[in-house]
């Protein structure tokens, strides 16, 4: 059960004055305490983008595809449920090992309910892409935070590829139904915002379209759709296109292949045990098979140019994807300005980054954070929210947020984490080295995209209660 509870924050993504995104009828808090120094050697679950991609990708295969280390998370269980009701064969065959058989290119059965992404952007834009070159009808729905979240910078280009939308909501917002395309059309589309998802659910389509479909992006996004389109055995080129962007032309009615998949730890999930290794006096932590493609790793050079020390070694690659085990030891951080093109390799690590720059000396500016006014919550108020009951001096001046470090956090307050794994987690990190405790209103969303972070954090030594 979901219910609304009244807060002003939410006006700017279609939910009345008066209502805020919370959990269910028994949330579950949890205060996090200073602890001694954290140690130990972690592996964080499988990437969820790799894992979202790699279902849809089996689904969209012809034959077998089998995938090691998925993500099972409660966001990539809906993308594979979906899979499921769309006619493709997807089984779990043990621990985080899954095996997927496809229905091949335009090829998805017509789903006999609604698909239920839950709270999962990537889930519900990349499966409407691969609906929309499939001669079905869908009607994709999802949680109140998914639902208050736009669509049409999605349902746009799908539109022009000859998708319809027989019934929605305001605004493209979900519930809605979408008419996928009997002859999907190959289009040249130049993305409005540096998006994975919107470049990914375009090249999906595309697959269905006779000739080449092409994506132009002003700033470079995650690249995994492209990896893995190549891995599968599509014929896909990406080039460099203006100073950070790129065009990705991709032909159309591939014949897919399934694959193997071995899913790299999440950089996105990486970066909590990491913040707060470095805040936590003392610490020194392992990480695992952590995937560090560039247009992923923002977070990682932030850090490092705040003072962190991460240490790469093990460093190899799979599919195109690198990954490396990274060491991480407790620093001393200062504030730095981040730039505004840095925010796609790094888009979802700034509620993070904000708890670590609360900790440096000096202030942090981080610019251009429009995009996380549209996430799962508005990610700049919730984190300005965050840092400001914890005592922490934070300003947004227009897209920046501004942090003012001192070294140390009073800590103290009650976080609310609208329905917002990345709050919830940020928040227990910053209470492993405030002075007072910080506790969260709800976890239950943790296991969107982390599930064992709880007892993995206390494994290192964290003091959660
Ligand atoms: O494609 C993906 O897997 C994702 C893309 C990003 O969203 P946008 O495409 O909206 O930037 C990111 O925030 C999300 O967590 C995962
Ligand atoms: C933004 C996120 O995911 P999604 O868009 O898939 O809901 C996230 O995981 O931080």
């Amino acid at each position: 059960m979901w219910y609304l509870r009244a807060s002003p924050m939410d006006a700017s993504r279609g939910l009345s004055k008066d209502t805020i995104l919370t959990h269910s009828d028994q949330p579950r808090p949890l205060q996090s305490r200073a602890s001694g120094p954290l140690t130990g050697k972690v592996r964080v679950p499988g990437d969820k983008s790799i894992s979202h991609r790699a279902l849809i990708l089996g689904a969209l295969a012809v034959g077998e595809t089998r995938i090691s280390g998925l993500l099972e998370g409660e966001d990539v269980l809906n993308t594979a449920k979906s899979m499921q009701a769309l006619g493709a064969r997807v089984e779990r065959t043990g621990d985080f090992a899954w095996k997927v058989n496809g229905v091949g290119v335009g090829g998805f059965a017509q789903p006999k309910a609604a698909l239920d992404f839950g709270n999962s952007g990537t889930g519900c834009r990349l499966v409407m892409g691969a609906v929309a070159g499939c001669p079905i009808s869908a009607v994709f729905d999802g949680d109140a935070s998914l639902r208050s979240r736009p669509m049409r910078r999605i349902l746009d280009p799908l539109e022009k590829m000859g998708a319809k939308v027989t019934s929605g909501s305001e605004g493209g917002r979900l519930p809605l139904t979408l008419q996928g395309a009997r002859d999907p059309l190959p289009i040249t589309y130049k993305t409005p915002v540096a998006s994975a998802q919107i470049k990914s659910a375009v090249l999906l389509a595309g697959l269905a379209a006779p000739g080449t479909t092409t994506v132009i992006e002003n700033e470079a996004s995650r690249d995994h759709t492209e990896l893995m389109l190549k891995h599968f055995g599509a014929d896909i080129t990406s080039v460099q296109e203006s100073l950070h962007g790129r065009r990705i032309t991709l032909v159309g009615q591939p014949e897919l292949h399934g694959a193997n998949v071995v899913v790299p730890a999440d950089p996105s999930s990486a970066a909590f045990p990491i913040v707060a290794a470095l805040i936590v006096e003392g610490s020194d932590v392992v990480l695992s098979d952590v995937m560090t493609n560039p247009l992923r790793t923002g977070l990682f050079t932030t850090l490092r140019e705040m003072g962190a020390s991460i240490e790469e070694s093990d460093v190899r690659g799979d599919a195109g994807e690198p990954m490396a085990q990274l060491r991480v030891r407790a620093s001393k951080l200062r504030g730095v300005e981040v730039p505004p093109e840095r925010a796609p390799s790094m888009i979802d690590e700034y509620l993070v980054l904000a708890v670590a720059a609360s900790f440096a000396e000096g202030t942090t500016i981080m610019r251009g954070l429009q995009e996380l006014r549209v996430k799962e919550s508005d990610r700049l108020e919730a984190t300005a929210a965050m840092l400001r009951v914890n005592g922490v001096k934070v300003e947004i001046s227009g897209d920046d947020l501004i942090v003012e470090g001192r070294g140390h956090v009073p800590g103290g307050g009650t976080v609310a984490t609208h329905m917002d794994h990345r709050i919830a987690m940020s928040a227990l990190v910053m209470g492993c080295a405030s002075d007072q405790p910080v506790t969260v209103d709800d976890t239950a969303f943790i296991a969107t995209s982390f599930p064992d972070f709880i007892p993995m954090m206390r494994s290192l030594g964290a003091e959660f209660s």
